[in-house]
């Protein structure tokens, strides 16, 4: 990042603070335009009196001064910490909420599939929190340095301007090497930053409940100390080499300040000793030095802080200003209920410019109220086809249409609430059985006789119903109130099936929906389940637009149409009967299966 940038993130940092807490904001401005000045002002009033007391003069008047002084000084770093702290939190929760706004625009997967996209977004949550609000803090810190210098280079360069010269002099190297080591810091972090996710991986795996059983009957768990470990250290590594370097760049500034401080005072003693300075003068001096030295220090460690602020923050801006990530029409069209059908055409697609491709050239028509099925080896590409229906990713090549519209000139929100939808990975929400449900259309979240409906659609009432809090139980143990922490009904695990007839329980709130696909809807459910299930599906795939993937080929078997997808293209098309009749790929795949169900020949 640019050295030209950093204005561009302080300003967008003080505006996030303006909105956030304007009136800590404006108050935490103040208090440190006073900090600023308050040493100074107690450097100038100790002069007094001390210069007062030896002429023999009343010093009443700026000795109260030095007390207030005193007193400012005393108070006024509790109060600021106070204020920082209030400011810290409000500007982070602003910050935060900014950067989950931005994630919600990104509507497609691709980003979220990109490791780097991954980097910056833990970057940016790391930094979101207390970044801008350390951005404003080092914003008005500088101020604070400016006005503690000023005062204090004021009153050395009327007592030796050459001094003044020396001491500014020493700031400039010091500027330059911090600015150094800033790059090379933010440099460091970003090349760590592939290692600190895997160890966050390796860390989660080592502690998910999900990962435990495998983790446990593979022995994975040294592996993945190891590995955890090995990370770990490696990014040590490069953190302990910037350490050093910073060290001995630090280090051989403070001897240069300290000649500088020295050369002063030695300075001081000779001319007070020839009687052309004061005591009050030397007590100036001294202060002056240190002041102006404390006044530069603290301008290059707060322009080293915004430095280093800046490059992390420029990640969480580059995110909160990113573009969505599939094109937008600048005037989308509406999704009016599907009329006619959906059309793939001559849709090629591979998950990036480096990815093989995994379709290539897939002619598809979905027609309104009729049933699809996918059928295809793994691999082939059928959730691949599905995600596209969605629009998670547009199509590299080709165009899917809706009624003849293609889907990248349509609102994606609004083509999605037309969906409904269970994936292979269907979610397991720490929420409520409920709200698991209910999550299938937020407008019926709390519609608890659509959602008991929908739970007994999917053969799973009476299950939530038994439950201790019954439909109010959390379906997870690792989720609970305070109060909760003794109460052993708090948080319920289901089990494969069960949770699986959630997911479905989920879509069957968005029955009324145009289009509904169902990946693998079944593959955990007992055979009897999985029987009841399909006969239910079927009924109401008859009054719907319905896209189905499954291996079990008899659940499909009645289906409009199956499309037997292999090698990115759709080799095979047409009903159960005239798939079988074609005895092809999908013939000897129903055979092979149905030869499983048939008694064993003997003798
Ligand atoms: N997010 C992704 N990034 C890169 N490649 C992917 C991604 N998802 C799938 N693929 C690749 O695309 C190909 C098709 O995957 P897809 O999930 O569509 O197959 P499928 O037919 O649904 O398989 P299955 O029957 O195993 O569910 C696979 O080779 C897979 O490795």
């Amino acid at each position: 990042m640019s050295l030209r940038r950093i204005p561009g993130h302080v300003w967008a940092a003080l505006r996030l603070g303006c909105s956030a807490a304007p009136v800590v904001l404006g108050l935490y401005a103040v208090l440190t335009v006073v900090a600023g000045a308050v040493p100074v002002a107690g450097a100038a009033l100790l002069r007094a009196v001390i210069d007062g007391l030896v002429a023999g003069r009343g010093v009443l008047p700026a000795a109260a001064g030095l007390v207030a002084a005193g007193l400012g000084a005393g108070v006024l770093p509790a109060i600021r910490s106070h204020l920082h702290g209030r400011l810290l939190r409000a500007v982070g929760v602003r910050a935060m909420d900014r950067l989950y706004a931005a994630m919600n625009r990104i509507t497609g997967l691709a980003a979220m599939e990109n490791p780097a996209f991954r980097d910056r977004l833990r970057m940016a949550q790391q930094s979101g929190r207390a970044g801008p609000g350390q951005l404003v803090d080092d914003t008005l810190g500088a101020i604070e340095s400016l006005i503690l210098l000023g005062g204090f280079l004021t009153a050395l360069i009327a007592l030796n301007p050459l001094l003044a010269l020396l001491a500014v002099a020493a700031a400039g190297p010091a500027l330059l090497a911090q600015l150094r080591l800033n790059r090379r810091r933010a440099g460091m972090l970003w090349r760590v930053s592939g290692r600190a996710r895997r160890e966050i991986h390796y860390a989660d795996l080592l502690t998910s409940l999900s990962a435990a059983k495998e983790l446990r009957m593979y022995g994975l768990g040294e592996l993945f100390r190891g590995r955890m470990r090995h990370e770990m250290a490696a990014a040590n590594r490069e953190q302990t080499r910037h350490d050093t370097r910073e060290v001995l760049v630090r280090g051989a500034l403070a001897v240069v300040t300290a000649m500088v401080a020295g050369a002063g005072l030695l300075w001081a003693i000779t001319e007070a000793t020839r009687g052309r300075l004061s005591i009050g003068d030397i007590s100036l001096l001294a202060a002056a030095l240190a002041g102006v030295q404390a006044g530069l220090a603290g301008l290059v460690d707060r322009f080293a802080s915004t430095h280093e602020n800046a490059l992390l923050f420029d990640h969480y801006r580059k995110l909160v200003n990113a573009r969505p990530d599939l094109p937008l029409p600048a005037h989308p069209a509406a999704v009016e209920p599907l009329r006619g059908a959906i059309e793939l055409r001559d849709v090629w697609f591979r998950y990036g410019p480096d990815h093989p491709w995994v379709l290539r050239g897939v002619n598809l028509s979905i027609p309104r109220g009729q049933t699809v099925a996918l059928v295809g080896l793994n691999g082939a590409g059928k959730s691949t086809v599905v995600k596209l229906l969605c629009r998670f990713y547009d199509p590299t090549k080709g165009s899917i249409t809706w009624d003849g519209r293609d889907l990248r000139d349509v609102d994606v929100a609004a083509l999605r609430e037309r969906i409904g939808a269970v994936f292979q990975d269907y979610m397991t929400y720490e929420l409520s059985a409920a709200e698991n449900i209910g999550v299938g259309n937020v407008a019926a979240l709390t519609d608890r006789p659509r959602i008991e409906t929908a739970a007994a659609r999917a053969g799973i009432h009476d299950t939530l119903a038994a439950l201790p809090n019954g439909y109010d139980t959390m379906l997870t143990n690792a989720y609970y109130d305070e109060a909760d922490r003794t109460d052993p009904t708090t948080g319920i695990l289901l089990s494969g099936g069960q949770w699986q007839r959630l997911a479905l329980a989920r879509s069957f709130l968005r029955e009324d929906r145009d289009l509904l696909v169902l990946d693998e809807p079944t593959a955990g459910l007992d055979p009897q389940a999985e029987y009841e299930l399909h006969v239910r599906l079927r009924r109401h795939r008859e009054r719907s637009t319905s896209v189905l993937i499954s291996h079990r080929l008899n659940t499909i078997r009645d289906a409009d149409r199956i499309v037997v997808l292999a090698d990115g293209v759709v080799v095979e098309e047409g009903s159960h009967e005239d798939l079988l009749n074609r005895d092809g790929g999908y013939a000897r795949l129903f055979r092979l299966q149905a030869g499983g169900y048939q008694p064993v020949a003997t003798g």
